[in-house]
């Protein structure tokens, strides 16, 4: 069960997992891009791993359903649909989704929704990421994630609190609320910094990436976790153990 097929394969994180794959005794077991049949592959893999952009996720989640394939989502960008369209497969085959597969930012999330929930609403709390200047969707897929864990930690969501960047007369910052800004340029790997802003006092929980192999090496792992799993939708941590 470590045959591991790649949608996205020639993308920045498609080549780094073929690179992860030997010493995680993985096989590669093919790729898909833009323009590609998904079909065919999602047959001849044990496990599927799907790196490449929201628009192509119904075709990725459809060719694994066909295949009764087990499929990890890393792409991010995605839209309350294609939450919806995990959890229906989920039904079915075993899918992952995640937004970063690398243990740190495992530990971050856990460490994240214990501070906000210890310190509670008179603490502000700003999501800040900063990412290479190809990437195409902001929030970035981790912010948001950190931003549901800091909302879970006060028992609320991101729906009910978020607030996305700021711009012109806003008025003050509004009691409660968890704010993002996103940075772009040259070839940062992956920035975030979760700040809470006290009363005279700020902690700040960071993670810097500085190698996609990081990246890599979780999604071949959550992918040879995932192989062989019956139907449900699996998180990150328990592939860590976190
Ligand atoms: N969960 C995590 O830990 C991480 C998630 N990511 C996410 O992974 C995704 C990919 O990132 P990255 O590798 O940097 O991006 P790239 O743009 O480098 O790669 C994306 C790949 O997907 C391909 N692709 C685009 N559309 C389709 C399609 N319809 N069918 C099949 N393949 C398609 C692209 O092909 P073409 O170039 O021909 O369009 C390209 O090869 C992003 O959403 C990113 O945010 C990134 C790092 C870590
Ligand atoms: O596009 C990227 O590069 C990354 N995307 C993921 C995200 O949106 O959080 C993970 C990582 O930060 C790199």
């Amino acid at each position: 069960m470590n045959r591991i097929g790649i949608y996205g394969s020639l993308g920045r994180m498609g080549q780094a997992i073929v690179a992860a794959m030997p010493a995680l005794e993985a096989v590669h077991a093919g790729g898909v891009d833009a323009g590609e049949d998904p079909g065919p592959l999602a047959r001849e893999c044990d496990v599927l791993v799907d790196f490449s952009a929201p628009a192509a996720l119904d075709a990725h989640l459809n060719a694994a359903l066909a295949a009764g394939t087990p499929i990890v989502i890393g792409t991010t960008g995605l839209s309350p649909h294609h939450h919806d369209a995990i959890d229906a497969a989920a039904e079915r085959i075993a899918v992952l989704q995640t937004g970063n597969t690398s243990v740190g930012v495992g530990l971050v999330m856990a460490l994240v929704r214990d501070a906000a929930r210890k310190l509670g609403q008179e603490w502000d709390i700003e999501i800040v990421e900063m990412h290479h200047r190809d990437k195409v969707d902001a929030p970035s897929g981790t912010a948001l994630m950190l931003g549901e864990a800091a909302a879970a930690g006060r028992e609320t969501t991101i729906a009910e609190t978020g607030v996305q960047g700021r711009a012109g007369l806003v008025g003050a910052r509004a009691r409660g609320t968890i704010g993002f800004s996103s940075l772009r340029g040259g070839t940062v790997v992956g920035d975030h910094n979760v700040v809470f802003a006290g009363n005279g006092e700020r902690i700040e929980i960071g993670h810097y990436a500085q190698d996609r192999a990081i990246f890599a090496a979780g999604a071949v792992k959550a992918a040879l976790w995932l192989a062989g799993r019956a139907p449900g939708r699996y998180r990150m941590d328990q592939v860590l153990g976190l």
